[in-house]
């Protein structure tokens, strides 16, 4: 059996009038899985609680399967909750842990069949006779899974469940979750703020900030369509580049957008989406590009749809298959609220001067020096940027980070052209809120 759980308009305050969750509002299907995500503190566990009958909800409505459920003690919802820190008891053995709440429900009944399904299917047979002390992190909550499962729960409800493994677990266990949730065909509620875990868990991911819901999506649509600057942010790695710049409409010109030291001219006719920035003229407004958006690459090869800015290397990530290059373009980065991390500044060239007008070549054709903008598609290479230089703070404004295959090899210090996808630009109003792509019309795509 499993369970439709929905929360409507659902607020939790807290003593001092700590809003927790304002006004949420989120129906889960029986049997999906659904991810909660954003940062700490943004309220995921308090809502996750809500549901298990951990906390009292305030204002609003809990239904499981359409029925007001607000009242019930969570001992009669048939959900299992597992936690972070698995909360074993550490004076019973694996077996005892798991068939603990069984023998809770029903100390009459023989809870071996069920406790030995339990281990089966998490693949823990031969470590039922030990006692946690003597389990690794990872088997621990494979335990506090079984003890989870053995209940026949209708819905799980998992609380950062992996977050005190190492990666490599994480990844592992990760998977097995995915696969015995589908297996068992149970509702899940997952919560989580690592965004690379909810993009690979779960039919949906609801991403939350300050108690307030953002989006609710697959988590293809929250990657390419996301509905504000805050989601474009926390969704995605690297982090999108997120420029602050200010549309220029002339009527009797062509339609720019004005990065502070360089401008991209939109090309023409304008698309739909294009179209669309008119009303923002003279506004500002903030433009998101995904690393894949933008690649360094000669003026000559520019398509149709790119546009050329001019950069100087600041930093290289080196990845192994590709490297993430940091190019300062002089354009000001916007700062999104609530995020935990921010980008760390990037050292100027790990302390070497870079050095002013190197020229860019493309390794391994021909070495051929950049030539200057395609009369109309730019005015990058007229306005091309100065190297990096501090803020007020001492600090190195930060830059765009862009991926490059092994093909490109920049320098510390190197002045790069990047081309810019404009199909592929997300542009945010002065509120935050995506103004392009519109919904339904052309979306960035993933794949290039
Ligand atoms: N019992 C409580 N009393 C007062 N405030 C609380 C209580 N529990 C949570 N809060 C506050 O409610 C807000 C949401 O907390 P919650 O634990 O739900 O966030 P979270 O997104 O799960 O964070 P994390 O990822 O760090 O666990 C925070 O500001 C927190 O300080």
């Amino acid at each position: 059996m499993t369970r439709a759980i929905s929360l409507r308009d659902v607020t939790k305050t807290f003593p001092r009038n700590v809003v927790a969750v304002h006004r949420l509002n989120l129906d889960i299907a029986p049997g999906e899985f659904v991810v909660l995500l954003g940062p700490s503190g943004c309220g995921k566990s308090t809502v996750l609680r809500m549901i298990a009958g951990l906390e009292d909800i305030t204002s609003g409505r809990l239904l499981l399967d359409g029925e007001y459920a607000n009242h019930l003690p969570p001992g009669q919802r048939q959900l299992a909750m597992v936690f972070q820190d698995y909360a074993l008891y550490p004076n019973m053995t694996s077996r005892q842990n798991i068939g603990f709440p069984l023998r809770i429900e029903a100390p009459r009944l023989d809870d071996g069949p069920r406790v030995n399904e339990a281990a089966r299917l998490l693949g823990i047979e031969d470590l039922m006779d030990r006692y946690p002390a003597q389990l690794s992190g990872g088997e621990r909550q494979r335990v506090a899974m079984g003890r989870a499962i053995v209940r026949r729960p209708t819905a799980f409800l998992l609380d950062e469940p992996l977050s005190n493994l190492d990666a490599k677990l994480r990844n592992r266990l990760r998977a097995e979750i995915a696969t015995l949730t589908r297996h068992l065909g149970v509702t899940t509620v997952y919560v989580t703020h690592d965004q690379s875990e909810a993009m690979s868990l779960g039919d949906r991911v609801a991403v939350m900030r300050d108690g307030v819901l953002q989006q609710t999506g697959t988590a293809r649509d929250v990657y390419r369509l996301p509905d504000n600057v805050f989601v474009a942010a926390f969704v995605g790695t690297p982090r999108i580049n997120l420029l602050r710049a200010t549309v220029y409409a002339p009527l009797d010109g062509r339609m720019s957008i004005d990065f502070g030291t360089q401008r991209i001219m939109l090309p023409q006719p304008l698309s739909d989406d294009h179209q669309l920035l008119r009303v923002q003229m003279g506004r500002p407004i903030t433009v998101g590009v995904r690393s894949e958006a933008v690649r360094i690459a000669a003026p000559g090869e520019m398509r149709p749809s790119e546009a050329l800015l001019n950069g100087v290397v600041q930093h290289v990530e080196y990845q192994g298959h590709e490297s993430l290059v940091h190019v300062s373009t002089g354009a000001r980065h916007a700062e999104v609220d609530g995020l935990e991390a921010p980008r760390p500044p990037v050292a100027r060239g790990h302390g070497r001067r870079p050095r002013k007008h190197r020229v860019w070549r493309m390794p391994g054709r021909g070495g051929r020096s950049a030539p200057g903008a395609r009369p109309g598609a730019s005015e990058a290479a007229e306005r091309a940027p100065e190297p990096p230089s501090p803020t007020p703070s001492g600090r190195v404004s930060d830059g765009l980070v862009v991926r490059a295959g092994m093909d490109v090899q920049p320098r510390l210090g190197e002045r790069v052209p990047l081309l810019l996808d404009l199909d592929q630009l997300y542009v945010f109003d002065s509120e935050g809120r995506r103004i392009s792509p519109a919904q339904g019309g052309r979306v960035p795509q993933l794949d290039r």
